[in-house]
């Protein structure tokens, strides 16, 4: 493997699947064959220091623009080409293709002989738009390789580029990191903490925004009670739809059947995910696809856990469920299709075992970190 500047808009400390799939693949490279280029987390005085601390832990040099948004501009298209010369890099790994891709010909004249974009969601969301198809079309002109996190994103990327460029497509899904999310996590403890002794759990992880579907999962909680009276939704993370989605537990008279717990320290979410009996993240398109899940890393980590997961059928999210074996894929914003797939699933332990058992196995042969960082290394 050749020197690789990282150029990335989304890297930790800020939250998020982007975040978390460019640092786990990042620490499986070389440390020495390795510098990433990224924004600052936050403006003010906190996010310059907890960027600085998490950089600092890192065994790979992290060079931080000053902007919290990381934009091909002339000045940092400048920045990234005066970072490949210093550092002799040869190649370049576009964290997420769009819009950064767009640097790929000033970097190649830079002296880049690699240059590999990865696609999430959101370059599948640009796929939608004429304006934004072209831009996605440049990107897969002037890179080498474009990655896809599966056959849902592959298709409607692919159908912006040219059919040269789409041919050169390779799969690259983010992992699990199954020594960290597996079965008899911790759970108990956080069950006591939150006082839902051996209450029946669903659980969902995720960023509280609309596309995700805890709302609907607000929605079924009715349904789901009148099944099984003494369930809880335990809702895990944080985000900008937090007061909505409590006013619409009130309003729904679920209040008192639903936790939130707020943003989890990273140490501690395996044990969040342990404390439940069946995942569920009923997760929607919305903006008339614009914003669409990509894949679903938290379907993943349910399944290492050995929990059973009810996905929702955003873009790529089925993708990252095995219908019928490892949980089920209902429709987006359906409370009564979530509710009675969350019901056989409570009052089921063996079917819950057993779905639990195949999600963990698929892990360990489909979705290991190390497995696929393997991937990219050979196209770097
Ligand atoms: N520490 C911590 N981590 C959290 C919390 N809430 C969510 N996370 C973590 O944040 C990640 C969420 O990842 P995704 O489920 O993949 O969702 P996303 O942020 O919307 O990511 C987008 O890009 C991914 C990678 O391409 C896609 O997989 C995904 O579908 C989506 O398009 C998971 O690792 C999850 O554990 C929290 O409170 N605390």
């Amino acid at each position: 493997m050749d020197k690789t500047l990282v150029v990335t808009n989304d890297f930790p400390p800020r939250p998020g699947g982007i975040q978390a799939f460019l640092h786990n693949m990042a620490l499986r490279l070389d440390p020495s064959g390795i510098v990433v280029y990224a924004s600052t987390w936050k403006r003010g005085q906190e996010g310059a220091e907890a960027t600085a601390r998490f950089d600092a832990e890192q065994p790979f040099p992290v060079v931080r623009d000053r902007t919290t948004m990381l934009l091909p501009t002339p000045r940092v298209t400048r920045r990234a080409a005066d970072l490949l010369r210093e550092h002799g890099c040869t190649s370049v790994w576009f964290g997420a293709a769009a819009p950064l891709g767009l640097m790929a010909p000033a970097l190649r004249r830079a002296g880049a002989r690699r240059l590999v974009g990865t696609t999430h969601g959101h370059e599948a969301g640009w796929a939608q738009l004429p304006a934004s198809r072209q831009l996605l079309r440049r990107i897969g002109e002037g890179t080498d390789t474009l990655t896809y996190l599966g056959e849902y994103t592959r298709s409607r990327i692919a159908s912006a580029l040219t059919d040269e460029a789409a041919a050169r497509m390779v799969q690259l899904p983010p992992g699990v990191d199954e020594k960290t999310f597996h079965p008899g996590s911790g759970g108990d403890e956080v069950r006591a903490r939150l006082g839902l002794a051996d209450r029946p759990v669903v659980v969902c992880v995720s960023r509280l925004v609309p596309r995700k579907g805890q709302d609907t999962l607000i929605l079924a909680m009715p349904r789901i009670l009148a099944a099984v009276p003494d369930a809880v939704l335990l809702i895990v993370g944080g985000g900008p739809y937090e007061d909505d989605l409590r006013k619409l537990a009130a309003e729904t008279g679920v209040a008192g059947a639903v936790r939130f717990t707020g943003a989890v320290p990273w140490e501690e979410l395996p044990a969040h995910y342990g404390a439940g009996d069946v995942f569920a993240m009923p997760c929607r398109t919305r903006r008339g696809g614009l914003d669409v899940e990509g894949l679903g890393i938290v379907y993943l980590e349910a399944s290492a856990t050995g929990l059973p997961v009810v996905a929702g059928d955003s873009g790529g999210a089925p993708d990252a469920v095995l219908e019928g074996e490892t949980g089920y894929v209902v429709k987006g914003g359906s409370p009564a299709q979530a509710a009675d797939r969350i019901v056989t699933l409570l009052r089921d332990p063996e079917l819950r075992a057993r779905m639990g058992a195949r999600g963990r196995q698929w892990v360990e042969e489909k979705w290991r970190w190390d497995l696929l960082a393997e991937r990219l290394k050979e196209l770097l």
